[in-house]
């Protein structure tokens, strides 16, 4: 292995997850750095430098226009000194690299038109993240991985629990045809599921009626990927609420519960697959 993963975790104004997502990479075994997006822009820091795209949660621009409406128009608008931003995105993932957005990073990958993307077009929205049903919720979910999917965050897992905390993030495919192919072309990651682990439409479960309880999509390459809940916010066994629980069980059976968050799993997919395929 040639050298470390290079992670950078975009910033800016009212983006508020930025330093534990880039925990989160660092546990994952990335070097993660947090750059503000005028820097990027101003071309102090060139997202050609790194393997790994993070957008992380928050409420950018104060989620004025809806929701990462405003950081997405930033990003496909704004003029770098080399050129614009949007084609440095555009190359990043030509060259095979990763991206993830999470809950406000999701919501501006779907607005920027990264997220849905079909035949490696990756302009024009084609879907939105709309208010949720019934409000803003903070709380924790099931999620139901999609294992047909060629998703590369989420290689190896069937099922994970994260919390989610947002106001519009009721999924909603442009058109049927849409969702038809998100579903035929494996783009859909993740769900939002019930005590047993299978999808469902019912509230609190699935928190904000998203279309087929989707919670996560990816793109046809399986390394662009966004999704609603956080998985940065699940880095420690003692995050999840169930703690306790989980930790008599496994004492009652002689075993020790493992340190590290389930989240984590998601950026040691991202280190792992660039480790194999780009240094
Ligand atoms: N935690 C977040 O990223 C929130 C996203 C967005 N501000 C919303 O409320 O929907």
């Amino acid at each position: 292995m040639a050298g470390k993963v290079k992670s950078l975790v975009l910033t800016g104004y009212g983006i508020n997850s930025e330093v534990e997502t880039a925990y989160a990479n660092t546990l994952a075994g990335a070097d993660a750095k947090i750059v503000h997006i005028n820097d990027v822009i101003d071309g102090l820091v060139k997202v050609d430098d790194y393997h790994l795209l993070n957008f992380p949660g928050g409420f950018s621009y104060g989620d004025d226009l809806g929701s990462g409406k405003a950081f997405a128009n930033k990003v496909l608008y704004a003029k770098t000194p080399t050129g614009p931003m949007i084609d440095h995105i555009q190359k990043f993932i030509d060259d095979g690299k990763l991206i993830i957005g999470i809950c406000n990073g999701f919501q501006i990958l779907v607005k920027m038109g990264l997220l849905p993307a079909f035949d490696k077009n990756y302009t024009g929205q084609t879907a939105t993240v709309f208010y949720n049903d019934k409000g803003f919720r903070d709380q924790w979910v099931r999620l139901k991985v999609n294992t047909e999917s060629q998703c590369v965050f989420t290689r190896g897992i069937s099922r994970i629990d994260m919390p989610v905390r947002h106001g519009e993030g009721k999924f909603i495919p442009g058109s049927q045809e849409v969702l038809a192919r998100l579903w035929k072309n494996g783009h859909v990651a993740l769900q939002y599921a019930d005590s047993a682990y299978q999808p469902t439409q019912q509230f609190p479960d699935n928190p904000n009626g998203s279309v087929d309880a989707i919670a996560g999509i990816c793109d046809e390459t399986g390394r662009v990927f966004g999704l609603m809940p956080h998985p940065e916010a699940f880095n420690h066994i003692t995050n999840h609420p169930q703690y306790t629980r989980l930790r008599e069980q496994a004492s009652r059976k002689g075993i020790a519960l493992k340190e590290e968050g389930d989240g984590i799993k998601v950026w040691r997919n991202a280190v792992e697959y660039i480790e194999a395929n780009l240094l």
